[in-house]
Order: structure tokens, then C-alpha cells, then sequence
């Protein structure tokens, strides 16, 4: 059996350059990612089988289709290796910015690649991941890189392994399409040379859809111990970075009494 962590995906930055012709926006965004995460088991079998466990599971019950199983059939075309029985422990919110879908589909290449001697740096594994979504090739990597295009042309960056993070969201789910379309359309310029300095470009209109994303983010603000606080991706969840853990525990103590999901994490 592998077994393979789904890490949540965080846009420290997340600038939108510009609306396509194809429907999509370039992007200027810093990926990171959090030690939290869906789990992933995938065994050999006679024949396919696919099951979603854990604290989030409920959500996606209905959905007949599901990144997991797409990933898997698209490798099993480009590389074969037969039938797989699969879980998903679903511990990130669904439709919450920290790309739950994608790490999933993400660490299905992974897992798979590994059961069969595919190298994890195969091109043909980037393509899939590209065509399965725009966070994909990003979960994919599952480094610190900023992302440029629709954010599948990526080069890695030193991260800031083991800063403690607080993630929360107010229990909205929000379209990503949605949100990428109420963006006004106006370029407010690249990331810089330091992206931490940067915004999201995605939390004025994710905020017009769910405006209690603004609660979170000046709930967040307001925490002794605070390096920064931002929405990420197209929302709703937020995070927030922390001088030490002691101060991301007294915050975490302070917002677990709402019915806000809150975890305690720390940055790869
Ligand atoms: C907001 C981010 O999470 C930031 O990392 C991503 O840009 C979204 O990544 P994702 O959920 O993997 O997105 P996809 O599944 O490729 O696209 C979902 C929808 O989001 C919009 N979309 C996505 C990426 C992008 N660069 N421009 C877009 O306009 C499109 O309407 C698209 O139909
Ligand atoms: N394994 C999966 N986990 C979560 N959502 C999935 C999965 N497979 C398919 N989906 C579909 O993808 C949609 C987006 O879910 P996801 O949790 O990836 O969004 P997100 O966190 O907003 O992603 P992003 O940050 O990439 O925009 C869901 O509404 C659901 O219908």
C-alpha cells in the first residue's frame, strides 16, 4: 500500500495580470504549502475501487466524478499498471482556495508514479497534472514556486519551512469561476521582489460573493503574533503566518469558539 499526504496548497501572493481570450487569467502567484492535508491510500487490485473517508467526506458524496478517479485513469492511458483500490481521507474543506481537489489528483499521480517506477520529474506526469487543473502541476511539484500563466509555468523558491500557520474558513463554499469572473479587470501591477508584500487580487471579488471573508481576515489581523494574514486562492478560506507557535495556539484557542474550521499547521 502507498500512502500519500494531499497537502493544502496556500497562494502566499496571488496577482491576476489579465483575462484570456480562452477564458482563464494570467497569473503571478507564490505557491506554498502546509504540512496539513487529505490522505491518500492506493493498493493494487482486480479490480477498480474508489471510497471517501474522513471529516469532510459528506461533501463530495454526491459527486459521481471526482479528481482521484480522473488522475488515475489519465495515468492509466499514458502508463497502464491495472486496477487500484483507493481512499480518500478528505480532511480539507471542499471549494475553499487550498486546493483540496487538486493536492488530491496531485498525490494520485504520486502515489501512482511510485507503485510504478514512473520517475516523479516525467514530463508526461506535468501534462496530465496540467490538464486536470491549474493547481495541479503546482500540487504536483509541491514546493515553494511562484506560478506564472494560468499557473502551470512554475519555478521553485527557498520557502520558509516550519513557520507556524493558522488556517480558518467560515464553512462558504466559493466557485472559483465565480470569483474570477467578478474580478474588475484592472492589472495592479507584478509580484515583487518580495511576494510576502504582495495581495490577493481574488479577495475584493470573493468578498462581494462572501463578505464574511472579511470577518475572518480582520479576526485574524487582530491576533497578538501576526506576520500576515491573506485570503487564499479564490477563497474563502484565509491564513495566517506567526512569529512562534505559542502565539498561533493562543489565536487558534481564541477563534475555535466560533463555528469557523480552524487548523494549526506549519509551512513545508
Ligand atoms: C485560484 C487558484 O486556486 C490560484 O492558485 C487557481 O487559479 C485555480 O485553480 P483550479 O481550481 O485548479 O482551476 P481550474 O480547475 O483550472 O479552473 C477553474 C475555473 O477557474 C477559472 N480560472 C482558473 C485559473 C486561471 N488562471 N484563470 C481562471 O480564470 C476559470 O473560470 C476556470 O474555469
Ligand atoms: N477530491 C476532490 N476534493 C475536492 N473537490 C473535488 C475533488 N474532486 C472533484 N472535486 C470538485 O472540485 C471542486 C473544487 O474543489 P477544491 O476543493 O479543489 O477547490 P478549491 O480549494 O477552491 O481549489 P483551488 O484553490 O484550486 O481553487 C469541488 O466543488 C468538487 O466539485
Amino acid at each position: 500500500m502507498i500512502t500519500e499526504i494531499a497537502r493544502a496548497k496556500l497562494n502566499l501572493a496571488l496577482h491576476v495580470r489579465a483575462r484570456r481570450p480562452d477564458g482563464y487569467h494570467e497569473l503571478e502567484t507564490l505557491f506554498a504549502f502546509v504540512e496539513h492535508g487529505d490522505v491518500l491510500r492506493i493498493v493494487p487490485a482486480d479490480a477498480p475501487s474508489f471510497r471517501i473517508t474522513g471529516p469532510f467526506s459528506g461533501a463530495l458524496a454526491g459527486e459521481g466524478d471526482n479528481l482521484v478517479t480522473r488522475a488515475a485513469a489519465r495515468f492509466a492511458a499514458i502508463f497502464g499498471g491495472g486496477a487500484h483500490s483507493i481512499e480518500l481521507e478528505k480532511h480539507l474543506p471542499v471549494a475553499s482556495g487550498i486546493g483540496g481537489g487538486s493536492a488530491d489528483a496531485a498525490a494520485t499521480l504520486r502515489a501512482l508514479a511510485r507503485l510504478h517506477h514512473v520517475a516523479l520529474d516525467d514530463p508526461k506526469l506535468f501534462e496530465i497534472a496540467d490538464a486536470l487543473g491549474s493547481d495541479v502541476p503546482a500540487c504536483l511539484l509541491g514546493r515553494t514556486a511562484i506560478g506564472k500563466g494560468r499557473g502551470e509555468q512554475l519555478e521553485t523558491v527557498p520557502g520558509m519551512p516550519g513557520t507556524p500557520v493558522l488556517l480558518v474558513n467560515p464553512g462558504v463554499a466559493v466557485s472559483t469561476a465565480q470569483v474570477f469572473a467578478r474580478w474588475d479587470g484592472q492589472d495592479r501591477g507584478p509580484l515583487g521582489s518580495d511576494p510576502l508584500a504582495g495581495r490577493n487580487d481574488l479577495e475584493s471579488p470573493a468578498r462581494a460573493i462572501a463578505p464574511v471573508i472579511g470577518d475572518v481576515l480582520e479576526t485574524l489581523a487582530a491576533q497578538p503574533g501576526v506576520t500576515l494574514t491573506r485570503m487564499s486562492g479564490s477563497g474563502a478560506t484565509c491564513f495566517a503566518l506567526f512569529e512562534s507557535e505559542a502565539a498561533r495556539g493562543n489565536a487558534a484557542a481564541a477563534i475555535v469558539r466560533s463555528v469557523w474550521w480552524c487548523v494549526q499547521t506549519r509551512l513545508t
